[in-house]
């Protein structure tokens, strides 16, 4: 089975070089309060999107992580290149500042279906050939955990509808993505800026058999499932952490305060 090697370096100021196939980011925006390292995330992405309302925490909340700069300085710097979503949160005013600067607006206002993450990640899956083009294309999603629980598993759920895309979901606090069962993987600690609480959570469907390496509490083809043993409260005990189970894992690791 293949090994799938994942590294947080996009909570780094500079991301290094490494062996192997570089990755490109995407950058999602939601309608929460911006991660304080939102900046640093807005730097590392090659294409930025807002869900909708998030356009909103862009225009009012970038300012606020400058303030000694000009807010419309700061407004013009960080202008998304496309804003999609059902169009019911962002505000008039925000979305006429960003059409006036060339952002690309996409009302999906016919579909109340699917969320406004679910649809910028099509987006990006679709339209974004030259960010899509490079194999290692990983999403980050400012905004995504803590808030409404409703939108919290619905934010969950686009991990799965779109398991073959890396996809990051990210708060100030912690950060999760999915460990696909097709794969064995190797996380590679960035002990800087994150852990070293984790958690290995079987959403969806029990495990019958986990194994993992570095952490305090390794699985050892041990079963997990909810109503059952699950793997939070765990520890990252180095650099290097592996994984390989019979089922989707979501992964999630603590972000550490400066
Ligand atoms: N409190 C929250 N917690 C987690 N994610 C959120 C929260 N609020 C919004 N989001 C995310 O941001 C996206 C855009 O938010 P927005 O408020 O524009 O959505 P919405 O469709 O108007 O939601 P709703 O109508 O259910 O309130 C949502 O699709 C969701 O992924
Ligand atoms: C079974 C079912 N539950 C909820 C919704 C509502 N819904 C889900 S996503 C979405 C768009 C939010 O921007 C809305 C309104 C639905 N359509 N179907």
């Amino acid at each position: 089975m293949d090994l799938m090697h994942h590294s947080s370096t996009f909570l780094l100021p500079t991301i290094p070089l490494h062996h192997g196939p570089s990755l490109t980011y995407a950058l999602v925006v939601l309608n929460q309060t911006l991660p304080r390292f939102a900046p640093l995330l807005w730097k590392h992405a090659q294409l930025r999107l807002c869900a909708d309302g998030g356009a909103n925490r862009v225009f009012d909340e970038m300012p606020l992580l400058f303030p000694e700069e000009d807010a419309s300085d700061v407004r013009r710097r960080y202008k998304p290149d496309v804003i999609k979503g059902d169009m019911d949160s962002i505000r008039k005013e925000v979305l006429d500042f960003y059409r006036s600067l060339g952002t690309e607006i996409i009302d999906k206002s016919h579909d109340q279906d699917t969320t406004d993450l679910h649809k910028c990640i099509t987006y990006i899956r679709d339209f974004a050939p030259d960010v899509n083009k490079s194999s290692q294309l990983c999403i980050l999603v400012a905004g995504a955990l803590g808030g409404r629980y409703d939108h919290e598993m619905g934010n969950l759920n686009v991990l799965y509808c779109f398991s073959s895309l890396r996809i990051v979901l990210l708060s100030d606090d912690s950060l999760i993505y999915l460990l696909p069962r097709t794969h064995h993987h190797e996380i590679h600690i960035q002990t800087s800026v994150e852990g070293p609480h984790c958690g290995l959570i079987p959403i969806g469907v029990p495990s019958r058999s986990s194994t993992t390496t570095g952490l305090r509490w390794n699985l050892n083809n041990t079963e997990m499932r909810f109503g059952g043993l699950i793997s939070s409260s765990n520890i990252v005990v180095g650099e290097k952490v592996t994984v390989q189970s019979d089922t989707d894992l979501l992964w999630t690791i603590s972000i550490k305060k400066l």
